[in-house]
Parts: C-alpha cells; structure tokens; sequence
C-alpha cells in the first residue's frame, strides 16, 4: 500500500524536470462533466491514436454519479464518438478498454472520513507507482484542494504524479491564492499544471515562432511602428444550461482574466534567452507586472461590459441570458453578470508606452472568431489617395493561420489605388497536416511532463490583482451591463471605446 507524501516534492535542483516516460495513468475528477466530454476526451482519443498513450494507460472518471464501467463506457460512447470522424473502429473499442469510472465524492470537512470510492482508486492505482500518474482537475474550483487532500490521504500522490488545474482558478486573487497555498501544500510547483487551452492553439505556439524565430519582425514590434493591438475572442454560442457557473464567473473572469491576457503576454513579451519554460513564464509574467492598473473613474472611461438579449444568430432566434435554457432560474446574480467585456489595456513599459491593447470577448456574437491583429501605423506621407496601415492577423479560428495586409496596386491602368490584400499563411494548407485541437497538445504535455505552455502560480495571481480591481468597481457600481442584441457585436459603448480614438473593430474578410 502506498503510503501519504507528507510533504510537496522538491523541484530537482536546477528547477527542470527531467523528461519522464509518459504518464500511465490519468485520474480525471469531474470525468462526467461537460469539459471532459467535449474536450477531454475527444483530445485523449486523439492522443491514443496517435500512439501518445502508453499501452497499458488508463482514464479513470470520477464523480459523483453512479456509474461503473459500462455505463461510462456507454456514456462516452453515445456522447463522444458522434462528434468524432468515423472510421478506426478497432482504435475507438481500444480507446473504450482504456476508460473506467469511480464515484467518490470529496470529503465534506478536512476530517471527514473518506468516501467508500476512494478505497476503490487506492486499489486500482496500487502497485502502478513508479509509471507515473496525471490527476486532471476537470471539476469547480472550489474541490480543487480537497480533492488533493484526498488523494495524498489515500496515499494516491506519488512523486513522479502531476496534477493537471483547469482554469478560471478562484474568482479572484484572495481565492486563486487558497487554491495555490492548499494544491501546493501537497504537490511541487514543477509537478502542478495551470491549464489555459489557448496556449495549446496552433497559432499562439506560432506567434512564438513568428516573433524569435525571424530577425525582420523585431524592430518594428514596438510604439514606434505599431499603432494599436486588438485581441478578440467572440463566440456564437451563448450559455445554456451554464447558469450555475456563469452567473458567478461572467466574461472577464472566464475569459478575460485567462486567455485574453495570455495572448496579450505572448504578443507584448520581451525575447525570453532561452525556449525553455522558466524562461518564457518569466517574460510573460513581467508585462502582466506592467499592466498599467484599471480601477474608479478609469474603469468607466477603458471597460465596457454588456449582457446579450434575445436576437439572431445565424439566422435563428436566440433568447437572451436570462431566458437562457437552465435548472436553475434566473437571480439578481445573472442581472449583474456580463456575457460581454471589453478593455483598453495598456503596458506600461519602454517598447509599449503608449499603444493601445484592446481586448474584446463576448457569447453570441455574430459569428465565432479569435484574432489577434497588430494594427501598423500609417505611412508618414503617402503619395496615393486611399491605402490603409498593415494589420498582421494572427487568427486562432476558424480557419488557424497568420495574414499580412499589405497594399497592392489592381493590375491594369488607371490611377492607382494601393488597397490591402492578405499575404496568407495557413496552417492546415501549407503543412498539409491536420491541426490537433489544442487539449491535445496540451494533454500530450502534461503526459510527458512538459509544462512549458501552462501558466506559473505567479502569472495566474498577477493576472488576477490586474482583475480584481476592475471586477470591484463594477460591482460598486451596481448598475447593469449595458445590453445588446444577440447576433450583434456588442454594446454600442464598446465601439465607442474604439471610436474615440478613430478606429474601429475589424471584421476582416480573410480566406
Ligand atoms: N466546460 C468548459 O467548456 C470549460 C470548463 N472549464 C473548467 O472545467 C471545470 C469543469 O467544468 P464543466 O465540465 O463545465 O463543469 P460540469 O458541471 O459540467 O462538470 C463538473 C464535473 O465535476 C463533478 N463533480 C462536481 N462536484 C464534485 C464532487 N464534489 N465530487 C466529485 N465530483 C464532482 C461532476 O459530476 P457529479 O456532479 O456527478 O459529481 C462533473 O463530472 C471547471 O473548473 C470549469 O471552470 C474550463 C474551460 C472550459
Ligand atoms: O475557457 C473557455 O473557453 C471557451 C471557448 O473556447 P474556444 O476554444 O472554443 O474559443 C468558452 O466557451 C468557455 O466559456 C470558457 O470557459
């Protein structure tokens, strides 16, 4: 029998992990859920399928529901492999063998005895110590600590384990903290895993390479030559059947505080002398400390927030949040929550004083689209009519590729009117490879134990403390989100925060 760790790994001595086989174990808490079956599982497919699991590896789901093996099997059956592309039977029924299900439930106080379903985890991960093991944190933030503390009382935790923490961490830095200070009293900080699944999109891993890996990008990436950077996030979606955990995260703390600041870290980070992750985590969290603050009267005048109504999308009629398809009725809380945020950032350094990071995010906008588009400033003195500045578009979906607009003359005679054309890169064509979703490669990482693309303690609590402040004044505030109509893109306030300095959101028609 295993016994407890009693105390957190130590990190090896140079703060790198060795590189170890692949984990053959992964216990997911919150199997169940929707994460795991939209995400999670259709990734751990793909991973099996592509010879990324070990032979004898193992999905262990646990949750409350009582379910055993056939009836996961039958769940997941029913559930995922619709959503996947046909063929592969043989691979698919392996994939099956590989999932079992335990219902446990986290101890209702620190004493509290454990429940019956931990008896059968000790015994099924028993005697599988040295093959290294992943617990996947697939369930709300607030079991994150006792589900640790259950495992390490069920002697479950082993120094070779890694512990995989989805996000948002906490509602905010008070909470993310308790988090930390809880999963860090049992496991090492090499050995836990901060998940944001954008970091795994093919396009952020190349904005990396596009940036370090050509020398003609770095002296223009700065205010002398970038004018402003807009980052966008817009979903089609809305939020049915998410009341539970929307009406207490809203946009900017599902999104904002997460994916949105990553991408900002990764276009505003300065070289980092080495690809490595110490080395990456730290740059980025040097310009989440730049962050100039948000807070009272700059909050009204640099945020926007706002909360969809019934309207379009599509073509179909959609009900607004609060007519939204749930359980649990409406409260005051889903009144107050924003489906909408948007911000005017600012880093406050040598390279960026001065240029604007707008960042947008929103459920049910007309259509689903992330971007990142550097906005160049314009030529001194031109000498055409018409032309407009380059705007590298850095587009993570649909479609996941970099564009260049650049101006070109129409062929033919006639006055010339330089107008842009998109110099375009993209992944899927020119690689002729399909583009794995980004909870593979992330998955992949974590089984080898790579945690160069998940986010630091550091990173995660500075984010927050940018957060928070902008979170406290909207609640004493007290007023509601400005409304829009579904199918719409966003308040008309968000396009003023634009529109006051003369720009305006792209919408750009790229292949
Ligand atoms: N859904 C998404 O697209 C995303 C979700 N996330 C994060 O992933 C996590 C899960 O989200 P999501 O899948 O949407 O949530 P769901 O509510 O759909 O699923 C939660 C899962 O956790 C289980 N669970 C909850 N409480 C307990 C408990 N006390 N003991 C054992 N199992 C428990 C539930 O099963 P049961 O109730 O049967 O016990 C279920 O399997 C959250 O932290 C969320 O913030 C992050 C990014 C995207
Ligand atoms: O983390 C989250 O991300 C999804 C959007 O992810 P994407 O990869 O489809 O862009 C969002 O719908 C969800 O609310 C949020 O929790």
């Amino acid at each position: 029998m295993p016994q407890p760790s009693s105390a957190p790994p130590a990190a090896p001595p140079d703060g790198r992990e060795r590189p170890v086989a692949h984990a053959a174990d992964l216990v997911v808490f919150g199997g169940t859920g929707d994460l795991s079956m939209r995400k999670l599982l259709p990734a751990l497919y793909h991973c099996d399928r592509d010879g990324r699991l070990a032979p004898d590896a193992r999905i262990i789901a646990v949750s409350r529901g009582g379910l055993d093996d056939a009836d996961f099997r039958g769940k997941v059956d029913a559930e995922v492999r619709p959503g996947l592309h046909a063929g592969d039977a043989a691979g698919w029924d392996r994939f099956l063998r590989r999932l079992h299900h335990v219902c446990a439930d986290v101890p209702a106080g620190r004493d509290a005895p454990a429940h019956p379903g931990w008896g059968r985890l000790t015994r099924m991960l028993a005697g599988r110590e040295d093959t290294g093991r992943v617990f996947y944190l697939a369930s709300p933030p607030m079991t994150f600590g006792p589900f640790c503390r259950a495992a390490d009382r069920a002697g479950l935790v082993t120094p070779r384990s890694r512990v995989v923490l989805e996000k948002p961490l906490g509602r905010d830095l008070a909470g993310a903290r308790h988090i930390n200070d809880e999963v860090g009293a049992i496991f090492g900080e090499h050995q836990i895993f901060r998940i944001d699944h954008y970091l795994g999109k093919e396009t952020v891993q190349n904005l990396l390479v596009l940036r370090f890996a050509n020398a003609f990008l770095e002296p223009i990436w700065n205010s002398l030559w970038i004018d402003h950077v807009q980052i966008t996030a817009a979903e089609s979606v809305g939020t049915p059947g998410r009341r539970g955990y929307y009406d207490h995260a809203g946009a900017l703390r599902d999104m904002v505080q997460n994916h949105l600041l990553q991408l900002l870290c990764l276009v505003a980070m300065e070289p980092p002398s080495r690809n490595d992750r110490e080395a990456i985590r730290d740059e980025k969290l040097k310009v989440l400390q730049s962050l100039r603050p948000i807070s009272g009267t700059e909050a009204a005048r640099f945020t926007v927030r706002g909360q969809y109504i019934a309207g379009r999308v599509d073509g179909r009629a959609v009900p607004g949040y609060l007519d939204e398809p749930d359980d649990t009725p409406p409260t005051d809380a889903s009144r107050h929550v924003e489906t909408f945020a948007a911000i005017r950032a600012e880093v406050k350094n040598w390279r960026w004083a001065g240029v604007p990071f707008y960042l947008r995010t929103g459920k049910r906008m007309p259509d689903r689209r992330s971007e990142i588009v550097v906005q160049f400033k314009d030529v001194p003195h031109s000498i055409f009519s018409g032309g407009v500045p380059n705007r590298l578009v850095l587009r993570l979906q649909p479609g996941e590729g970099i564009h260049l607009l650049i101006m070109a003359k129409e062929p033919g005679a006639g006055e010339v009117v330089p107008r842009p054309v998109p110099l375009s890169l993209s992944f899927a064509d020119t690689f002729h490879a399909r583009v794995p979703d980004a909870y593979e490669r992330l998955l992949a990482d974590v089984l080898a134990g790579d945690p160069t693309l998940f986010m630091r303690r550091d990173e995660v609590e500075a984010a927050w403390g940018w957060i928070d402040p902008i979170v406290a004044t909207w609640e004493s505030a007290g007023d509601l989100p400005e409304p829009y109509a579904a199918g719409t893109g966003g308040p008309v306030a968000a396009h003023e925060l634009l529109g006051r300095s003369g720009r305006a959101w792209h919408e750009e028609d790229l292949p």
